[in-house]
């Protein structure tokens, strides 16, 4: 890397500033020691969790579908973020997690009107979801459950709607042409869908684990 050119993202001092940046509320940190013993990858860090916030009130959010809620750290930016009004559908596998989030939704003064939770996995929950009704689709799963879910997730979506998904550079292995392991080959899979999509426009965030955006056009 030369002198003039600086690391991207800021290096990890400019990770650690970003994530500073986003403080989190007592309820958050309460979220993130709830589930911090459960299996599965950990929730969204501060910079993720806030730019979740920024996306969902960029669209307005009145209706979001988490998939993969954890303890509900996501929800509680998610809900920052939506419209006062706005509905957030969060489904998981683990009944665990689901407590969790129903816990820390209920320790922020979250109306139980605002949060919809379901059990399930994608396979089970997404078909009875309305096509085309969400402002954002936020998956934050391992990208191997979703890559198959990718259609019928983007499906969900409105146009001028939002898709993330979270874990994508998987630790940087993603640009590792040796790497090919199922996790590795799906996220490649997600993002070059994503990519050849021609009714998205696409980017991805080098926060936390790597947050792939699309924005739904027309
Ligand atoms: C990284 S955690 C999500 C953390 C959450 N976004 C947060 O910040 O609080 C991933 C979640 O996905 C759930 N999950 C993984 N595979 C799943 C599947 N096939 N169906 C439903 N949920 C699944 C796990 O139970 C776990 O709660």
């Amino acid at each position: 890397m030369s002198a003039e050119q600086p690391p991207p993202g800021g290096g990890p001092e400019g990770a650690a500033y970003a994530d500073r940046f986003a403080v989190e509320t007592p309820e958050m940190v309460a979220a993130r020691a709830r589930t911090g013993h459960l299996p599965g990858a950990p929730p969204v860090g501060p910079a993720v969790g806030a730019t979740l916030a920024v996306l969902a009130a960029g669209v307005e959010a009145r209706s979001v579908v988490s998939i993969g809620s954890g303890g509900g750290l996501a929800g509680l930016w998610l809900l920052r973020g939506m419209r006062k009004d706005g509905v957030l559908t969060a489904l998981d596998g683990d009944p665990e997690q689901l407590r969790a989030a129903r816990q820390a939704f209920a320790d922020a003064g979250v109306a139980a009107s605002r949060a919809r939770l379901i059990f399930g996995t994608p396979a089970e929950v997404l078909p009875r979801l309305s096509p085309g009704a969400y402002d954002m689709v936020v998956c934050d799963g391992p990208p191997r459950e979703y890559a198959e879910h990718l259609p019928a997730l983007l499906d969900l979506v409105r146009v001028g709607g939002t898709l993330t998904c979270h874990g994508l550079l998987a630790g940087g292995r993603i640009a590792d042409r040796t790497a090919r392991d199922p996790q590795i080959v799906a996220a490649r899979e997600i993002a070059r869908m994503v990519r050849e999509d021609e009714t998205l426009l696409p980017a991805v965030l080098p926060i936390g684990d790597g947050l792939l955006v699309a924005s739904k056009r027309g």
